[in-house]
C-alpha cells in the first residue's frame, strides 16, 4: 500500500470519514473487535501520512440503537440517547487504537462528558485538522431522532471537509438492498435528487438533503475491502459517488 501512494497526491486535503458501528464488530454479533480496529486505524494512519485531514464519525449500531431499544418498548428519546452514548465508546475505543498506532487524535462529543472528551467546539476541531489530528466525533448531533450519518455530513459541511465518505459493508449504492437483492446493480454515480427519488436506502434521508442543500458530495464504498479507504483518496473511482448533476451529464 505504501507503493500504492508513492509520488500520488491526495485528492482531497480534508475529508469526513463515516464509519458504522457495526463495521467494528467484526465478525462478533455485538461490540467491538480489537482486530477491525487496529485494522482501521492503520488505513486511516495511511491517509494522515499522505498528508491528508481526517474528521472521523463512527455509528453506535454495534452497541446500541434508539429505534431498535424503543421498539424492545424504551422511550425512544432515553434510547436515543444510549445509542448516542454508545458512539461515545466506540469513540475512545478508535482514539486508542489510532494513538496506539503513533496517530495523533482528539475526541469531540456533542455531549459534554467533563474529563473523558473534549466538548466539541467547531473551531478547536479546525484547528486540531489543521495540526494534523485525527478528529473523531462522538455522540452524533447531540439531539435524539437523528442519525450518525446526518451528523458525519453536519460535521463535514461544518468543518469545511471537501467529501463525506461513507464507509459501510456494501461496494456501493445498488439498485435495491444487495444484501437482499442478490440481483441489484451497483451504480458509479448518482445526484442526490436520483437517491431521493429512487429511495435508495444506503444513508437516511435527512443526510441526503443536508449534502444536498450544501453542495456536499458523498462517496459510499466498502471499509472490509483492503486498501480501498487510500485508493478513494489516491484514485477515486472505489464504490459510488454522490453528487450534483454535471454539466456533461
Ligand atoms: N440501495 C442500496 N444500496 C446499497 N445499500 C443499501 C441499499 N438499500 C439498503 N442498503 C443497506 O444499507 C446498508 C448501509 O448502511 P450502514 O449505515 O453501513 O448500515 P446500518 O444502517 O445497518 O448501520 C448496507 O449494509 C445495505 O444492506
Ligand atoms: O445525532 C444522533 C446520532 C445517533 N443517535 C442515536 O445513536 C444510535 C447509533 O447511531 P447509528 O444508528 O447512526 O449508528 P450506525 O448505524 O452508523 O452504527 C442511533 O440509532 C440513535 O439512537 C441519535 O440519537 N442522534
Amino acid at each position: 500500500m505504501a507503493q500504492q501512494a508513492a509520488g500520488k497526491q491526495a485528492r482531497y486535503k480534508r475529508i469526513l470519514l463515516k464509519l458504522s458501528g457495526e463495521a467494528l464488530m467484526g465478525t462478533e454479533d455485538f461490540g467491538i473487535d480489537p482486530k477491525v480496529l487496529d485494522r482501521m486505524a492503520l488505513e486511516i494512519g495511511q491517509l494522515v501520512g499522505i498528508g491528508v485531514q481526517v474528521g472521523l464519525v463512527i455509528g453506535g449500531g454495534n452497541l446500541f440503537r434508539g429505534a431498535a431499544l424503543s421498539a424492545a418498548g424504551m422511550d425512544r428519546v432515553t434510547g436515543d440517547h444510549m445509542g448516542m452514548l454508545a458512539t461515545v465508546m466506540n469513540a475512545l475505543a478508535m482514539r486508542d487504537a489510532l494513538e496506539r498506532s503513533n496517530i495523533a487524535a482528539v475526541v469531540m462529543s456533542a455531549i459534554s462528558m467533563l474529563g473523558v472528551t473534549e466538548h466539541y467546539d467547531r473551531r478547536k476541531a479546525m484547528r486540531h485538522l489543521n495540526g494534523g489530528e485525527v478528529v473523531i466525533f462522538a455522540a452524533g448531533t447531540g439531539n435524539p431522532f437523528f442519525t450518525t450519518d446526518s451528523a458525519a455530513c453536519l460535521r463535514g459541511i461544518e468543518v469545511g471537509a471537501q467529501i463525506v465518505l461513507k464507509a459501510t459493508k456494501v461496494d456501493g449504492v445498488y439498485t435495491g438492498d444487495p444484501m437482499k437483492d442478490p440481483s441489484a446493480e451497483k451504480y458509479s454515480r448518482l445526484t442526490y435528487d436520483e437517491v431521493l427519488t429512487r429511495k435508495l436506502g444506503v444513508m437516511d434521508l435527512t443526510a441526503i438533503c443536508l449534502c444536498r442543500d450544501h453542495h456536499m458530495p458523498l462517496r459510499v464504498f466498502n471499509m472490509n475491502k483492503p486498501g480501498a479507504l487510500l485508493s478513494v483518496l489516491l484514485e477515486g473511482n472505489e464504490g459510488t459517488l454522490i453528487e450534483e448533476e454535471h454539466p456533461d451529464d
